[in-house]
């Protein structure tokens, strides 16, 4: 679905050749600066350095911002909120570069609602809300402009640091949207520091170290030697009913 050939952004990402496939959620993982926050910006064509992207086959580089903006949608880290909204017009604000807020666009977001706790955030001031609350709000309008039922055009979601100020239920219903999201079709990317989450959740795991990818594959690939080689911790595995769990030694 999105093919990267070799994708270099000076100082900081790359060379970088690899893809993202459609129906599949790929979690990020590096120590801070290693790139993540980079290499998701190029692949939203948000940032432009050597070698060449395409979504779907085409370059991002040929595509018209409104194009682009059909086609993918991502979750900035930090992003500035806009003062003076309340919750709801966040939302509305997300799909209405679509078109008017449509019945299945409040089917959406009632549905996300739910799901990420959102109704009684929904009447109030962005500014007024505690860091988490801001961020579940920003995660439902990112997912909101690739929700297939809203934006048949849709193929990409990136996320920087979704679970960033999250409580540990929220993190969770997060992965698990994510999932679904995948099983819709999109190619799902995010980055995230937890690693047995990445393990319990990712169908890929990319490893960036100093701006290159340094290993990709099932959640598998993270062993106790990868681990202190990228993140300089030394850890011990359990494994326990197929599931993996890596412990600070
Ligand atoms: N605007 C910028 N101009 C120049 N260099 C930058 C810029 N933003 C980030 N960098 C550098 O690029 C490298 C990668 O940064 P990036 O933000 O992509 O890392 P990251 O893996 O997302 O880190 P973190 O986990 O801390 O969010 C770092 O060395 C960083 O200092």
């Amino acid at each position: 679905m999105l093919s990267l050939e070799a994708v270099q952004l000076a100082g900081r990402v790359g060379p970088i050749s690899a893809e993202l496939a459609a129906g599949r959620l790929t979690l990020l993982l590096g120590p801070n600066g290693s790139g993540k926050s980079s290499l998701l910006a190029a692949a939203a064509g948000l940032l432009d350095g050597q070698g060449e992207i395409r979504l779907a086959g085409r370059p991002l580089r040929a595509m018209a911002l409104s194009e682009l903006a059909r086609r993918r949608a991502m979750l900035v880290q930090h992003a500035p909120l806009p003062a003076g909204l309340r919750g709801y017009e966040l939302l509305a604000l997300a799909v209405a570069p679509l078109g008017e807020v449509s019945e299945a666009a409040c089917l959406a977001m009632a549905e996300l609602g739910e799901y990420l706790g959102l109704a009684s955030l929904y009447p109030r001031l962005l500014a007024d809300l505690s860091g988490g609350e801001q961020q579940r709000l920003q995660i439902a309008a990112t997912l909101l402009q690739v929700s297939p039922r809203i934006n048949p055009e849709a193929r990409l979601l990136l996320l920087d640091e979704p679970l960033a100020g999250l409580d540990w239920q929220h993190q969770l219903a997060t992965l698990r949207l994510l999932r679904h999201y995948a099983g819709l079709g999109l190619a799902v990317v995010a980055s995230i520091h937890d690693i047995n989450l990445a393990c319990q959740y990712a169908d890929e795991i990319w490893c960036l170290h100093k701006g290159r990818l340094v290993a990709q594959g099932g959640p598998g690939l993270l062993t106790p030697a990868l681990v202190a080689e990228v993140f300089g911790v030394r850890v011990r595995l359990l494994e326990q009913d197929g599931a993996r769990l890596l412990l600070p030694d």
